[in-house]
């Protein structure tokens, strides 16, 4: 991998601001800006202090493109540890389009996607996993992602790991040094404190792959599948989650066919509804398809959401076997889905008398009553949906795992700790040992970015945004 160019991008939204930012990076960024532009000051921007900030103008020969503010870091001193200048220009599409024009000229070339933070990455300004929170703290739209973008940025559990990699590196070092002595029948790692270690390494790796369930929820937000019969009033709640008129209402069952999600953070957490279409048996075929659809939203969601029409309960004189069927149909249900936490409301409660009210009271203790049209009882079910999170994690101190590629090294790092455990157990002969050994350090090293290669960093930072 070459770090010999000088990029350069746009570092703000394309041409919708007061001020766009371009930066340029690499060995010849202060020789080519210089060209460029001509400091108020007079002073060649190469005579100039690192992070230090100029006003001028970036002109093509005799042409003026802008009036500019110029910052320059020096040497290995700025975010992508090598030479950086950066233009804060008018926030025009034009101006923006004619300055990167003009730097291209003068001999940089345009940035492939998250360039700018793999070099950051390659010239050690940061590891691999803070790399990575880069991406996810600009993607985190609520607290909670965040919070974990944020931790994992500065560090996260990557330093636990490290100071544990280095520990196994130094035993990994000793045994090696038996296999030089192998005539000799020495043993200069010492076999308990050895086992000590991987121990310790053992649940440190357990406590963050388990962490890894919250995390991963956490970071996507919490999918929560809104399911009933038609015209029970899903689309209704979605919507009255949301604030606005997301999805299609209406007096005719069958309204949604296709799936309809959207995210909001409740106390900081994401949850993303999904409105499904409704649950029943049925003739047409592509409400049908619908059908088997909300299964398999239910699957992938963590919380269900059993919306009932109150009203039709009564509209014939049987509400007691009607209740019956629905207290058995749920059971199904939730045998079906047992991974899901299932939550039962009652809607159109406007509707509904005190009587009925109880009667369903005493078939279903639990049941919350709402009524979405009115807004009513919203509040206390976004409560209920707080309270069905596990959010203890994200307020201890304990690092949480929420990348699925860390996770993955994890995984693989414990399988050959559990390897080299059985090993010590069983005496296993020191070459086969320090192989294991070798083994579980690799899976470490591939979170923090120690053992890397270029297809995987290619994949990483593919999926940053241009300029990052
Ligand atoms: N204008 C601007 N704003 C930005 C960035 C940027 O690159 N440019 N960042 C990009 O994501 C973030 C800030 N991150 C940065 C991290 C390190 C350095 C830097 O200059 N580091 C030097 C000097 C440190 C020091 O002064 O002690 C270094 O690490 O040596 C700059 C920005 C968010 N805001
Ligand atoms: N009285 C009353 N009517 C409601 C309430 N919530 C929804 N409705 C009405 O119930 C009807 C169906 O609402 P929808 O939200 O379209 O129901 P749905 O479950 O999404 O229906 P499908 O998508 O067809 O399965 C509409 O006429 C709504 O105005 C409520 O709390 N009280
Ligand atoms: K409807
Ligand atoms: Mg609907």
């Amino acid at each position: 991998m070459t770090t010999q160019d000088t990029i350069v991008a746009l570092a703000t939204p394309s041409g919708n601001g007061a001020i766009g930012i371009i930066r340029v990076s690499g060995p010849e960024a202060i020789i080519i800006s210089e060209q460029v532009f001509n400091a108020k000051s007079k002073k060649a921007l190469s005579t100039l202090n690192s992070h230090t900030v100029h006003l001028g103008e970036i002109s093509d020969g005799e042409r003026i493109i802008d009036e500019a503010l110029t910052t320059i870091f020096k040497g290995q001193r700025s975010y992508t540890g090598e030479p950086t200048v950066e233009f804060s220009c008018h926030g025009s599409h034009f101006i923006l389009t004619e300055v990167i024009q003009l730097l291209i000229n003068k001999g940089c070339r345009v940035a492939n996607a998250g360039e700018f933070t793999m070099r950051a990455f390659l010239n050690g300004k940061m590891d691999l996993s803070q790399a990575e929170a880069v991406a996810d703290l600009i993607a985190s739209d609520n607290a909670a992602s965040h919070q974990l973008a944020m931790q994992q940025m500065r560090g996260g559990f990557t330093n636990q790991l490290k100071t544990l990699r280095q520990e196994l590196l130094d035993f990994a070092s000793l045994i090696e040094l038996e296999l030089d002595f192998s005539e000799e029948d020495v043993e200069f790692a010492n076999r308990e404190q050895f086992k000590g270690l991987v121990t310790k390494i053992e649940k440190i790796l357990k406590q963050l792959i388990d962490s890894f369930a919250v995390g991963n929820v956490l970071k996507k937000g919490i999918p929560v599948a809104i399911v009933g019969e038609p015209n029970v009033g899903k689309s209704t709640l979605l919507n009255a989650f949301l604030n606005e008129e997301r999805a299609i209402v209406s007096d005719i069952a069958g309204t949604t066919r296709d799936t309809i999600e959207d995210e909001i953070a409740i106390n900081g957490i994401g949850f993303r509804f999904i409105d499904t279409a409704g649950i029943r048996e049925t003739q047409d075929q592509i409400e049908g398809l619908g059908i088997q659809r909300t299964f398999e939203k239910i699957k992938q969601s963590q919380i269900v959401i059993r919306l009932i029409d109150s009203l039709k309960l009564f509209e014939n004189d049987k509400a007691e076997i009607n209740l019956e069927n629905l207290k058995k149909e749920i059971n199904d249900l939730q045998l079906k889905f047992p991974d899901q936490a299932f939550i039962l409301i009652a809607n159109k409660v406007d509707q509904l008398s005190i009587n009925q009210k109880e009667l369903i009271l005493t078939f279903f203790p639990n049941i919350k009553f709402i009524a979405a049209k009115q807004n009513l009882g919203i509040e206390n079910l976004k409560q209920s949906l707080v309270d069905l999170v596990d959010t203890g994690a994200l307020h201890s101190q304990d690092a949480i795992v929420t990348n699925a590629r860390h996770y993955s090294a994890l995984q693989a790092a414990l399988k050959e700790i559990n390897e080299v455990q059985q090993g010590l157990n069983e005496g296993l002969t020191t070459d086969l040992l320090a192989i294991d050994v070798r083994q579980a350090l690799y899976h470490f090293g591939e979170i923090t970015g120690e053992v890397t290669n270029d297809e995987l960093l290619g994949n990483i930072f593919a999926n940053f945004c241009i300029g990052k």
